[in-house]
């Protein structure tokens, strides 16, 4: 076979719902999964992976970059040409750093540019939305920055949300896997008044505690009642985690996505002894995790 066409795309690792935006608010990471899409002439699909937990990823036709890739040309009405996938992941799979998301974008990126960019990237955002089911994770995925989503009688409203410079995320991230779907099934389908309340109030202080810094507003707004409350029995260790962060001088700390990895928010002088002692509470439960700071990514997807 021989070789038509070859693009490469980056996409940031995403932490979605930041405490009481569950589904609908995300920010881009700057830790990443590069991949090079080759188009090649005759029939056939080969996928080659590496970087961390490369050994996870399918390597057929079910792998979700693939999945996406296909979907783009199902949706353009052609066939989806032969393709070499050659995958370099920096993003730790189901751990709540959007993994998927990753995926999702980086398939429909990649597709589109190899058609020679039939579609707008708000229709490659819906596109992904829908693969997705929610949009909190592709949005800034595919655009970068913190994001939030809305529905609109026509479609999506996506608005950027600005992100305090003084403001530092720090993941901690177990090594112990939870999946979405399995993190979704522990939800209710209904809730109280009261709790749409809170979560409206708080999401509203979240925004304005973003765009400020201002302490006070961060350290209350980052409080839930639609999703962590139902998750945090699905994350051992959860409250230790939490005391020995906000003791160490972050705002708070929330579940990163549907988790297992939980993110704290504090400042530059906190961001060290909030790094220590998250991974210092998980060590006393037995769990051996990665803790770091990172910046937001402010680009989304690239093609390199
Ligand atoms: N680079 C990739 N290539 C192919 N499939 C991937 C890739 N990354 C993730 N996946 C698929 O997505 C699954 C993880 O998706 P899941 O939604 O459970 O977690 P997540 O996206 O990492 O977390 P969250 O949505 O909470 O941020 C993996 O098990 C794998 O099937
Ligand atoms: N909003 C989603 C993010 C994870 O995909 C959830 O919490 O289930």
């Amino acid at each position: 076979m021989s070789v038509i066409s070859t693009v490469t795309v980056r996409v940031p690792a995403t932490t979605a719902n930041l405490g009481p935006g569950f589904d609908c608010i995300g920010a881009a990471l700057g830790l990443y999964n590069e991949v090079k899409f080759t188009s090649l002439d005759g029939e056939g699909l080969i996928i080659q992976v590496a970087g961390v937990e490369a050994e996870k990823v399918q390597t057929d036709e079910t792998n979700l970059l693939y999945q996406a890739f296909a979907k783009f040309y199902r949706y353009i009405e052609k066939t989806p040409p032969a393709v070499k996938i050659e995958i370099e992941l920096g993003v730790p799979l189901a751990r709540g750093l959007g993994s998927s998301a990753t995926a999702i974008v980086g398939g429909l990126v990649a597709a589109n540019q190899l058609a020679g960019s039939p579609l707008s990237t708000l229709q490659v955002m819906e596109l992904a939305i829908a693969m997705e089911g929610h949009p909190d994770n592709v949005v800034p995925a595919l655009i970068g920055g913190c994001r939030l989503a809305a529905t609109s009688a026509t479609g999506w409203e996506i608005c950027d949300v600005p992100w305090h410079e003084h403001i530092i995320p720090v993941v901690a991230i177990p090594d112990f896997e939870l999946s979405t779907s399995q993190a979704r099934q522990v939800l209710p389908t209904e809730y109280s008044r009261a709790d749409a309340i809170f979560n409206a109030a708080h999401l509203g202080l979240l925004l304005r505690g973003l765009a400020t810094g201002k302490a006070e507003w961060l350290q209350a707004a980052l409080q839930d009642k639609l999703h962590q409350p139902y998750r945090q029995a699905l994350i051992p260790g959860y409250a230790a985690v939490e005391a020995a962060a906000v003791d160490a001088g972050a705002y708070g700390m929330v579940i990163s996505g549907a988790g297992p990895t939980l993110l704290a928010l504090t400042d530059a002088d906190h961001t060290q002894a909030v790094t220590a002692a998250m991974a210092n509470a998980w060590k006393q439960q037995g769990i051996i995790s990665i803790v770091r700071s990172l910046p937001i990514d402010m680009q989304g997807a690239v093609v390199l």
